[in-house]
Order: C-alpha cells, then structure tokens, then sequence
C-alpha cells in the first residue's frame, strides 16, 4: 500500500510526525505514518479497532519510543519523556478514563497544573510567600477550567461519584490544566449518549476557539465529519487517506477497510496488525446529517457499552 502524504496545513505547524513506526516483536503496529496538525486546527484519526491510533498518540506523547521516525512540536523534537511532552505543550486523555477517583473534581485539575507549577520542594514544604501566591494562582486557573467545561458547581465532589459523561469532560479539563497547545483526545465521546457527545462536539469548538489545537480519536464518525477540519484515516499501522469528510467518505478503500478488506491486494504486510473486521458502520453509512436519525454509534441504548463504566473512573492512577 502506498502510503497518503500528508497534507500540510495553510496555518502554522503544531505538530509533526515523519515516519512513526512502532513495532512490537514481529507486530508493526504503526507503519511509517507522517502527520501534521496546524495551529487551530481539528484534525480526526479514525481507523477500524487495531488500526494502530492509540499506539500513534503513545508515540507522540512519550509513552511508546517510536521504532522508527521523529515526532516534533512547533519545530522542536519532542522528548520520548512522557511528562517533558506534556511541559512542551501536549496534553491528552485516554481511551479509559484515568482520573484520580478518590481525589475531588478541583484537586484533579490542580493535578494537571503541576507542568506549570514553578515553585519547588523546599517551597511547598515551607508553604513560603511563593508557594502559597503560585497556590492560589493554579486553583483561580482551575476553577476557570471547571467553569469552561461546566463542572465548577461540582468542584468538592469526588471524581469517583461523576456521572461518566462529567468524568469524561473532567479528563479534558484536567488536560487543559496544563496549558498545552495541542490536545489529543482518545475517543472523547466513548460511551456517551448523543446529549453528552453534542455537548463535547461544543467543548473542542471552544477549545479550538481558545488557541488549542485538536487531534482527536473517535469510532462515531457524526462526531468525526462534523467537527474535524481534516481527517486522516489509518489502516493496519499505515496512512490510508487524509482529507477533508467529503474526501474521505467518498473513498471507497476506507469503507472496504472498515468492512475488513485487505487494503491492498498485493503487498499486505504479513506482520502488520489485524486487518481486525469489526462490527463498526462504515464512515459514509454515518455521515454527517444532523437532521437524520442517529447513527448506531450514537443511538441512545439504555445499556452501557462495555466500556462505561457502571460508576465511577476505571482508574485511581493517570
Ligand atoms: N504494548 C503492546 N504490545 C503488543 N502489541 C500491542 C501493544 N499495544 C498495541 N498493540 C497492538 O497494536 C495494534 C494496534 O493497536 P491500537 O490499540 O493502537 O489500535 P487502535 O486503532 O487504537 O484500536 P481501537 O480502535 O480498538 O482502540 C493491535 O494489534 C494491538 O494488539
């Protein structure tokens, strides 16, 4: 398969990743992708499960060393440190909820703060002039965040006691806690009903609007077509396509892929990951149509979808 160039923003670059490989043993989980995100820019990755998106946003952010290729943002080399990334600017969440469950709403944002926090051991031991003005600062940040994100009115709960579509919202203002100039979002909208995936659709406008870039995984392509400025599609570790919606909808490889295709007849790589059939609607059949009925991603279904969790985060450690 020959790989889609990237398509290079008109804005600044933000973020840019040549080549990103990963492999693990004899899995080439992420196959030379080249990627880049402009600033003010909304770019969405979709691909069917095991395309290889997560292990991308691994690599990006520090936590996976890419086997191949470099990953830079606003023209300087990322470190492979998952907390130096988020210090230069990147910030994410994660496909399963990571939030400090027995902590409260606003300690998890403040949480976040601490990339931005300049005081240091000493200062905080002594609870110094510095550390107390730096204090109050962080938590007058934080509390803006919780007003942008709708949750002040829950600043004291416990994160554990949120409904799942404010634990998710929470992740994301965590994230903006540290000031980033792009943001990666995991599947943002993962479990949600189509009231909290509208709401959320508003909430990366706003970011956006806020000066943040956007990079943003999601499996409901409604979500996906309407909001992304440009969408690039990942295949069994490789680039597919990269376009506007009306690019890639129109594709006809994206939607053999999600009906589990080879994407190429002669060169399937024989280590790259599952082709991985899946029971997802192929991206034209869920196309933007915001007076249509939902689609099977979005259709309210009084079941959770096994990962939503029943209450409270899945995890006590981000
Ligand atoms: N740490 C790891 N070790 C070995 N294989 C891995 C590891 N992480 C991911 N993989 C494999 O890499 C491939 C890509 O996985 P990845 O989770 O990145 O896909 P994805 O596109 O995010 O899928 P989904 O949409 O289901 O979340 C899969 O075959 C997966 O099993």
């Amino acid at each position: 398969m020959t790989t889609a160039p990237s398509l290079a923003p008109a804005t600044d670059t933000v973020l840019k990743a040549d080549g990103v490989t990963m492999r693990f043993g004899g899995l080439t989980a992420v196959r030379g992708v080249d990627l880049t995100v402009g600033s003010g820019e909304i770019v969405g990755l979709i691909g069917p499960n095991g395309a290889g998106k997560t292990t991308f946003f691994n690599c990006l952010t520090g936590l996976y060393v890419p086997t191949e290729g470099t990953v830079s943002y606003r023209g300087t080399r990322l470190s492979r440190k998952p907390h130096l990334v988020t210090q230069a600017g990147v910030a994410r969440t994660f496909q399963n909820i990571r939030l400090f469950a027995n902590m409260t709403v606003l300690e998890n944002v403040l949480v976040g703060r601490h990339t931005r926090t300049k005081e240091g051991l000493w200062s905080a031991l002594l609870r110094g002039p510095g550390f107390k003005k730096a204090e109050r600062t962080s938590e007058e940040r934080a509390m803006e965040l919780l007003e942008f994100t709708g949750l002040a009115h829950k600043r004291d709960h416990l994160a554990r006691n949120l409904p799942y579509g404010e634990q998710r919202k929470l992740e994301i203002a965590r994230a903006l806690a540290s000031e980033p100039g792009l943001l990666l979002l995991d599947e943002p909208t993962a479990g949600m009903n189509p009231y909290e995936t509208r709401a959320t659709q508003d909430l990366v406008l706003a970011i956006r609007a806020q000066g943040t870039a956007v990079l943003v995984i999601e499996h409901d392509m409604r979500f996906i077509f309407n909001l992304c400025d440009r969408v690039a599609v990942l295949v069994q570790g490789q680039k597919l396509v990269e376009g506007t919606a009306e690019v890639v909808q129109a594709d006809d490889r994206v939607i053999a892929a999600y009906l589990g295709a080879p994407v190429d007849d002669n060169t399937t790589p024989d280590d790259a990951a599952d082709p991985a059939p899946t029971a997802e609607t192929p991206p034209t059949t869920d196309a933007p149509d915001p007076g249509g009925a939902p689609s099977a991603d979005t259709a309210p279904d009084a079941t959770p979808p096994a990962d939503r969790p029943a209450q409270g985060p899945t995890g006590d450690t981000p």
